[in-house]
């Protein structure tokens, strides 16, 4: 792989996590997960959202600094490969969803003070899939309090994803996930490995 550190991203249930497991897996890569169960507020939120949205991006940004720090801390700055499936900005983009404007504005603050000390990746893989077929895969893997996500709250986040995509220009693969399978479809997977050693320039490229 041409990259130290990719992360893999994509709207709620796209398979950041499967592929990014897979990945790492393949290069011996240092993985990076997501600890989503932890956080003692998701239940909650999806129950209450306007109650219980504060808590839960807090906690977010706090375990995802924790987490990205202590791998600052112990890995080996030259040797190591790294893949995550979380981009540290993904509380921020959620925050813009999920917070009242004043809360937006603190949980901002607190970002722009804690996100210039941690490794930024240098390319993010964006797995692009349609709301049904998110959907479907919320369904099939069963949470239960994930449930009830309503299509408009992923049409939200795949809005924000995009607008940050659009305004920053940062090294992304976008793949189209009703087009390619990495995880039935070893040729796919094949293609992916090949297009990981090419160097991209800033901004959007389609994963063909
Ligand atoms: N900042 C956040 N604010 C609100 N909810 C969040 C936030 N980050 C993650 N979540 C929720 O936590 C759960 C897990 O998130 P995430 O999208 O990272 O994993 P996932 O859906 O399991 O990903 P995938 O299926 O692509 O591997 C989802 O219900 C998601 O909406």
């Amino acid at each position: 792989m041409h990259y130290k550190f990719i992360t893999i991203e994509g709207n709620i249930g796209a398979g950041k996590t499967t592929l990014a497991s897979r990945l790492a897996k393949h290069y011996g890569a240092k993985l990076i997960l997501e600890e989503f169960a932890d956080n003692p507020f998701l239940a909650k939120f999806y129950a209450r959202p306007q109650q219980y949205a504060f808590p839960l991006e807090l906690f977010f940004m706090a375990e995802r600094y924790k987490q990205l720090k202590e791998m600052l801390q112990t890995k080996d700055l030259f040797a190591d490969k790294i893949v995550s499936d979380y981009l540290f900005i993904k509380s921020l983009l959620f925050a813009k969803i999920t917070l009242s404007e004043d809360e937006y504005s603190l949980y901002n603050k607190l970002f722009d003070i804690i996100n210039p000390q941690l490794l930024q990746p240098d390319l993010m893989v964006f797995l692009n899939a349609p709301i049904p077929k998110l959907q479907e895969n919320i369904k099939r893997r069963d949470r239960s309090y994930e449930q009830n996500i309503p299509d408009a709250y992923l049409s939200s986040v795949h809005d924000v994803y995009m607008q940050y995509i659009r305004q920053h220009p940062m090294r992304t693969l976008m793949v189209d996930t009703t087009k390619v399978d990495f995880m039935h479809n070893p040729d796919d997977f094949e293609r992916l490995l090949d297009a990981l050693e090419r160097e991209y320039t800033p901004g959007v490229h389609y994963f063909e």
